[in-house]
């Protein structure tokens, strides 16, 4: 892993206003992240997760503080900070190599002749294990694999940073696992750098370099950071039993439980 911070983020506030008058969704975030770190952001429901993600992804600018990606202040989305979000959000009526050419094109489209841009759109599909399914359309495909096709969609473009946002958020418990396997394994292989959103504490633990624990809003902010020394490549069965594993669990539950027990609706 190497030390130069590629996301570094300074005071960071976002007030939003609304019909009823403003809402002070986050107050004073701040967190750098290292390039080839894999870092979740946890939290209760409404804690502001989702917007600290977009604030990062350039989808929507802080009312203050500073956000910077690279050195450079985060001025609008990039396609070096590629974005996954829980409902997959691909263009139905295009198969899911369309989907995926789609946004090679756009990136490497001024660049690269036709060839090399098919070649990369099914890199990029093979990498997530869907060439067979290339030709569909999203109708005609399960959730976990349009999820799948969102990722290849990013990775696609070669992204410098992966912004996940509850990317397995909806999918059952054995689709989700054999994704968070092949998520691992794609990190490993490209080296990207990772903020992902998530609920499932489990899913923190074991992604992880860093645990980002929110506290609740309104005016929320990063309550805890967690370090998580466990060696990599990481095995779900073996971990299952380890200690520390299970000791940074319990840390994240304590947490989210204890200090910052959710309130009633
Ligand atoms: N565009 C907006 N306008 C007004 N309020 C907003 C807007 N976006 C988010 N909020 C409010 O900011 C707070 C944080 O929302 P956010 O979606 O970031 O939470 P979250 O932690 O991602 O939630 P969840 O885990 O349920 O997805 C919520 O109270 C939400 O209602």
């Amino acid at each position: 892993m190497g030390s130069a911070k590629i996301i570094d983020i300074s005071h960071a506030e976002m007030v939003f206003d609304t019909k009823k008058g403003s809402f002070h969704a986050l107050a004073d975030v701040n967190l750098s992240v290292e390039q080839g770190e894999f870092v979740t952001l946890i939290g209760h429901s409404g804690c502001g997760k989702s917007t600290l993600l977009n604030l990062i992804a350039g989808l929507t600018r802080a009312t203050g503080g500073v956000l910077l990606y690279g050195g450079r202040e985060i001025a609008g989305p990039s396609p070096e900070r590629g974005v996954v979000f829980q409902n997959h959000s691909l263009l139905p009526w295009l198969s899911c190599y369309e989907n995926v050419y789609l946004a090679v094109e756009r990136v490497f489209g001024a660049r690269e002749g036709k060839g090399k841009l098919r070649e990369r759109t099914q890199a990029a599909l093979a990498m997530v294990g869907l060439s067979a399914a290339s030709a569909k359309r999203p109708h005609e495909i399960s959730g976990g694999m349009k999820q799948r096709v969102g990722i290849a969609r990013a990775l696609s473009m070669e992204p410098r940073v992966l912004l996940l946002d509850e990317p397995f958020g909806a999918l059952d418990a054995l689709t989700r696992a054999h994704l968070q396997d092949e998520l691992l394994r794609i990190v490993a292989e490209t080296g990207s750098t990772v903020v992902m959103v998530t609920h499932d504490v489990d899913e923190a633990v074991l992604l992880s370099d860093r645990i980002v624990m929110m506290s609740n809003g309104p005016a929320a902010t990063i309550g805890q950071i967690l370090q998580v020394r466990l060696a990599r490549p990481r095995d779900r069965l073996a971990l299952a039993q380890d200690a520390l594993y299970m000791d940074y669990r319990a840390s994240v539950l304590e947490f989210l439980y204890q200090r910052q027990p959710r309130r009633a609706a």
